[in-house]
């Protein structure tokens, strides 16, 4: 790779830009992480933060379709290029292509931008073609690159909507499963553009603690369909004083329904102990441990990685005295042939109700079998529903992941259904609509015990439309401006 020599000449937002895009492909960081980092390091605030932003996540959504086009204007392979100058071309290329810059400026800049970090030549070669790339808009490219929609519309939709064909194929898949081979076809572009789309911001109240109303006070928007939540139209949310306070917090509207559903879903018998199996970073914690509270029942958060379940401590925080004191780490051994150290009976602590936070193994639980009345299991998965807010997850995900994460899936669900006292329920949710990682994988356990029973979720989510035959519940963000949430209901019988 040619030599990084000063930035000074290039703009600070376009450099902040590509330090993202490098730190991506090279040390597999989460842009969503990293960019807020970044911002306040340079001072970028305001306009510019923002043009940063739609710089880095645009470009790396976008990246598939760019990268087709750039590898039309390049006469050797786009493996031979520069990195950096090929990441450098992508942020030109989105500005070129999807933002409202001045030609001359988006190229004009971006030779900068590669100057600054390699060489003359490189620039050079960054300028002609960033000019090919200019030569046609976004729409006369991709008629021009893109594989025939009717011969092979699954090549065309991941050429011209930038996601890799084995997602593209998977949406599709659950989309037919979900809602039929019709609807399937008219709507995986609309799926696929939503993934593009800039999400909005959702806050979420911590029931108990803070009501919407205070929300819409400070100028958010009171949602559709969870009665927890307000859109907030622009800002930090972090500068407002609820969420500061920890009385509420942000989380996407279809993690608040699964939530819910989970809450109302109607129980004989005891209520009083629920378990949140994998809870970190505790966004689902805080909303299920108000709505326990109310009811006068006890929440234990469970969460494997110790960082995290110190994370739903931090979620936990707007309840102080609720959440008790902590017997700190039981067998958070990521390690899956470990022993099983089932000495403590975690339940112990929280059958006084209120809210506990452990770091344990769900597979190996530290807790009695049948302890439970209500059980989520937020279970590990590929977060292809989350595309939209993870902009170089589409990139990183291989098929190769769901075979490990489905074991791990199966696994996580016999024991939560292991968990739950005979009657008592368990939500199994994931956010991706993969049908491996989740219709499968619930039909799978289902199949190979005699105890479970499966319970229609859509009534648990009223006023909630497109909810397909059930009894599952699948969200999608086209439809429902939400993550591609998956709830299944069981009941142990
Ligand atoms: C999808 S996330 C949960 C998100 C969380 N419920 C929320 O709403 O903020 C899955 C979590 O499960 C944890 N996890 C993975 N394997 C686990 C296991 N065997 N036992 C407990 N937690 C596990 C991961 O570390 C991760 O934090």
């Amino acid at each position: 790779m040619a030599p990084r020599t000063s930035t000074s000449t290039a703009d600070q937002a376009r450099a902040a830009a590509l330090e993202v895009l490098e730190a991506v492909r090279t040390r597999d960081a989460y842009a969503n992480l990293l960019l807020p980092r970044l911002l306040r390091d340079r001072g970028l605030s305001g306009r510019d933060a923002a043009f940063t932003t739609e710089l880095s996540y645009g470009t790396l959504r976008g990246l598939g379709t760019y990268d087709a086009i750039i590898a039309a204007c390049v006469d050797r392979d786009l493996d031979a290029v520069d990195p950096v100058v090929l990441d450098a071309l992508r942020i030109g290329a989105h500005q070129l292509l999807a933002m409202d810059v001045p030609p001359h400026a988006a190229v004009s800049t971006t030779v900068d931008l590669v100057r600054s970090v390699s060489n003359e030549g490189a620039s050079r070669f960054a300028n002609a073609i960033l000019r090919r790339v200019g030569q046609g808009d976004l729409q006369e490219w991709i008629k021009r690159i893109a594989p025939n929609a009717q011969d092979d519309p699954e090549g065309f939709l991941s050429v011209s909507r930038s996601h890799p064909r084995w997602i593209v194929s998977a949406f599709w898949d659950s989309l037919q499963a979900h809602r039929g081979a019709q609807r399937a076809h008219q709507d995986i572009g609309e799926l696929l553009d939503a993934d593009n789309a800039r999400p909005g911001v959702t806050l979420v109240t911590r029931p108990g603690l803070a009501q919407v109303g205070e929300l819409t006070d400070l100028g958010a928007l009171a949602a559709r369909y969870s009665p927890y939540a307000a859109y907030l139209a622009g800002g930090d949310p972090g500068a407002l004083a609820p969420v500061r306070d920890g009385r509420a917090g942000v989380q996407d509207e279809g993690s608040q329904l699964v939530a819910t559903a989970l809450a109302l879903a109607p129980l004989e018998g005891r209520d009083e102990q629920w378990l949140d199996m994998c809870a970190g970073p505790g966004g689902k914690a805080a909303l299920l441990a108000g709505l326990a509270l109310e009811r006068g029942a006890s929440l234990l958060a469970n969460e494997i990685a110790p960082h995290r379940a110190e994370l739903v401590r931090r979620a936990l925080r707007g309840y102080g005295d609720r959440v008790v004191g902590t017997a700190d780490t039981h067998t958070a051994e990521v390690d899956e042939n470990a022993d099983a150290d089932t000495d403590t009976d975690a339940t112990d602590a929280v059958r006084t109700g209120s809210l506990q936070v452990i770091a344990a193994d769900g597979i190996r639980a530290p807790w009695q079998p049948g302890s439970f009345d209500r059980v989520m299991l937020d279970a590990p998965c590929t977060g292809l529903g989350a595309l939209r807010r993870r902009p170089e997850s589409r990139w990183r995900r291989t098929p190769e992941d769901l075979e490990r994460l489905t074991r791990v899936q199966r696994r996580l669900l016999s024991s939560a259904l292991d968990s739950v006292r005979t009657g008592g329920l368990v939500a199994y949710v994931t956010c991706s609509p993969h049908l491996e990682e989740t219709r499968d994988v619930v039909r799978q356990v289902v199949k190979a015990r005699r105890d479970v029973e499966r319970v229609d979720a859509r009534p648990l989510l009223p006023g909630v439309p497109d909810l397909g035959g059930g009894p599952d519940v699948q969200l999608w963000p086209h439809l429902h401006g939400t993550d591609a949430m998956y709830l299944a209901l069981l009941r142990r019988s």
